[in-house]
Order: structure tokens, then C-alpha cells, then sequence
């Protein structure tokens, strides 16, 4: 991407496409996938806090293996215990029929598979490869289908891969279209690591959209490198309106070692805002959720916006 292309991008360049974006709240999973003994009631209330900001779609567990994953094993408790609000989205991962099942007992409104577009990072995370875990979907898929939930599909390693390092972007954008075509309704692009930068962003996007329509991508970048908000910047004008976030900058993968969270929800809000766009989101709402379950979890707020928000109500 030049200096040129970056100039250009502005309300106006974005005004060709559709000025809502759609965010999905990773929080509660991904979020807090990776910290200990946090309380189901903290887990709800954070939730709760979500939809009252008025968050439309929100990752509220994972139906994983509780031997795998034991930070999640309470996820049908959460899905039961939470006050439903009309028009919300409430998510739950599903690698396999197992947590399908699990997750249409809890009413969960639609759930997603994850894949990846690295072989060892498919290994180490599901303990498959890239095509068992194709295979492992499939009758997940037809289950999902008969059921009428819709299922979304995750690529992790997009932009890089803990074991591996580059992944080539083909590679990407074959795994992207194999969970399109099983019937994905969205396709979630992972840097699950946070190593990209805007240009190689934006090239393993276009990749990508030469096999998947755009308005069926949707972005989730981990802040690792801090380079989430310049990779959303560098792809907004191709199309994309559709970005996974975590408030207050939770989280990080139990299966990559040292990523850090997702990009925090209020910092993407807030530029969103700043150039037009509209998300639905109370910003201050948000930012109150993200200190609720900060201060739960004992740990600095990962939102600079957030950050800035309180300071200035300190003023
Ligand atoms: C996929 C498996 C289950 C395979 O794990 P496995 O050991 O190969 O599975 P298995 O079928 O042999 O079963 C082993 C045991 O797990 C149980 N089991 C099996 N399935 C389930 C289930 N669904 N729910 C509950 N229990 C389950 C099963 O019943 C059995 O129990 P046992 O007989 O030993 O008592 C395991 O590898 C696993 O749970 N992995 C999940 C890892 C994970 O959650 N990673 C983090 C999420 S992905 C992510 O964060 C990336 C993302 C999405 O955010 C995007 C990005 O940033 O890139």
C-alpha cells in the first residue's frame, strides 16, 4: 500500500461501501480463554455489559475439549445463565459434533468453527491436520444445517504462524473458500499471533477475496506488534465491514505461546467513529465493561482509548 493509497483513504474513499460495521465482541472467549478460575456470574456480567453497550454479536464461550481448554468448561452455564437481550448474537465455538451438541443445549445462537491455514498450528491447537479437521466439520456442518444455526468459520495463522512463520497467503484463501463452501456464512481471518503489518494485510486479503466475496470476510486481529488498528486501516477500503475485537484488549490463543489479545474493542470503536462509520456501540458503555472485568481479572485496561476515556473523566 503507498503513502498515496493511505491518503486517499478517508470517509470519502469508504463512502462506495457500506458505512456500518459490524463488530464481533471476542472477550469472553478468546479473551478469557487464557486466564484462570474467572467466576461464570463475572463472566455474565461482562456479557450483560456487552449487550447494554449495545454490541450486537458477542463470542460468549467455547464448547472445547474442558481438558484442553479448562478456563471454558463453564461456557453452558454462562449461555444459560445470561439475560438474553433481542437482536443479540450469542456465539460459541464448536470443533467437532461433541460441542455442537453441547452448544445447542445451551441455546447458543450460532457457533463457529476453527480452522488454520498451518498444519502445526492445526495439530497443536485441534490435534489434526488442516484436512482431518475439514473432515471433522463436515457432519458438524449437516448437524448445524438441520438444526437452522448458523455456523461462521475461523483461519488461524493468516499472517504468520508461531510454529511455521510465513504462511502463504494461497494457502489462506484455499482454506478460506473450502469453509465458505461447507456453508460458512462468514469467514474470520485470523492473525492469530499479531505479526502482521498493513501491507501483507492487505495482500493476503485481496488473495483471500479472489476466492471468498468480501462482504463474507471479517478480520480479527491479534495486537501483539501493535499493528491491528494499521491492518484494519490498510483493508477498510477493499470492502471489508465485518471485524472481531476484544474489550479492554483481553486475551491471547492457549495454543500460541506469547499473542497477545485481540485488538481492544474501544480503540476500534473509536477510530471507526472518527472516520464515519457507524457501529452501534455506546463508546463509554464499552469502555465501563472493559474496566468491570479489567478489575476483576486483577490487570491493566489494554485499551489506550479506554484509558483515555477515564483520565478524561477524571479531569
Ligand atoms: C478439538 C479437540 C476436542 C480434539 O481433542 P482430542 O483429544 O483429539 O479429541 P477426542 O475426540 O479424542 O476426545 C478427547 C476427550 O475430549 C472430549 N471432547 C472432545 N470434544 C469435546 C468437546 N467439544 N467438548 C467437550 N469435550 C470434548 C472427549 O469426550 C474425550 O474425553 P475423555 O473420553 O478423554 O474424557 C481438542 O483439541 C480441543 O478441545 N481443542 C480446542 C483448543 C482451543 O480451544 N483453542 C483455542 C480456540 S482457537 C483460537 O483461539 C483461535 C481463534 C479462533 O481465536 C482465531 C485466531 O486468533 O486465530
Amino acid at each position: 500500500m503507498s503513502a498515496q493509497d493511505l491518503s486517499n483513504l478517508s470517509a470519502t474513499s469508504l463512502s462506495a461501501t457500506s458505512d456500518s460495521v459490524s463488530l464481533f465482541e471476542m472477550g469472553p472467549r478468546d479473551g478469557l480463554q487464557n486466564e484462570a478460575a474467572v467466576p461464570t456470574q463475572a463472566k455474565v456480567a461482562l456479557i450483560e455489559a456487552l449487550a447494554n453497550a449495545g454490541v450486537k454479536r458477542i463470542e460468549a464461550g467455547s464448547f472445547v475439549s474442558p481438558k484442553w481448554v479448562p478456563q471454558m468448561a463453564d461456557s453452558g452455564e454462562v449461555l444459560r445463565q445470561i439475560r438474553r437481550q433481542a437482536g443479540v448474537v450469542y456465539s460459541a465455538l464448536t470443533p467437532n459434533v461433541k460441542g455442537l451438541e453441547l452448544a445447542l443445549d445451551a441455546k447458543a445462537s450460532e457457533v463457529a468453527i476453527f480452522g488454520a491455514a498451518s498444519q502445526s498450528f492445526s495439530q497443536r491447537n485441534i490435534n489434526c491436520s488442516i484436512e482431518e479437521s475439514i473432515e471433522r466439520f463436515i457432519p458438524l456442518m449437516d448437524m448445524a444445517k438441520a438444526a437452522n444455526i448458523p455456523v461462521r468459520g475461523y483461519v488461524s495463522c493468516v499472517l504468520g504462524c508461531p510454529y511455521e512463520g510465513e504462511i502463504a497467503a494461497s494457502e489462506v484463501a484455499r482454506v478460506s473458500e473450502i469453509l465458505y463452501k461447507m456453508g460458512c456464512y462468514e469467514i474470520s481471518l485470523g492473525d492469530t499471533i499479531g505479526v502482521g503489518t498493513p501491507l501483507k494485510a492487505r495482500k493476503m486479503l485481496q488473495a483471500v477475496m479472489e476466492r471468498v466475496p468480501v462482504e463474507k470476510l471479517a478480520l480479527h486481529f491479534h495486537d501483539t506488534y501493535g499493528q491491528a488498528l494499521a491492518n484494519i486501516t490498510a483493508c477498510l477500503d477493499l470492502g471489508v465491514r465485518s471485524f472481531d475485537a476484544s474489550v479492554a484488549g483481553l486475551g491471547g490463543c492457549p495454543y500460541a505461546k506469547g499473542a497477545s489479545g485481540n485488538l481492544a474493542s474501544e480503540d476500534l470503536v473509536y477510530m471507526l467513529h472518527g472516520l464515519g462509520l457507524k457501529t452501534g456501540i455506546d463508546l463509554e458503555k464499552l469502555a465501563l465493561a472493559g474496566f468491570g472485568i479489567s478489575k476483576q481479572l486483577n490487570r491493566l485496561n489494554g485499551s489506550k482509548v479506554a484509558n483515555a476515556i477515564l483520565q478524561g473523566a477524571k479531569a
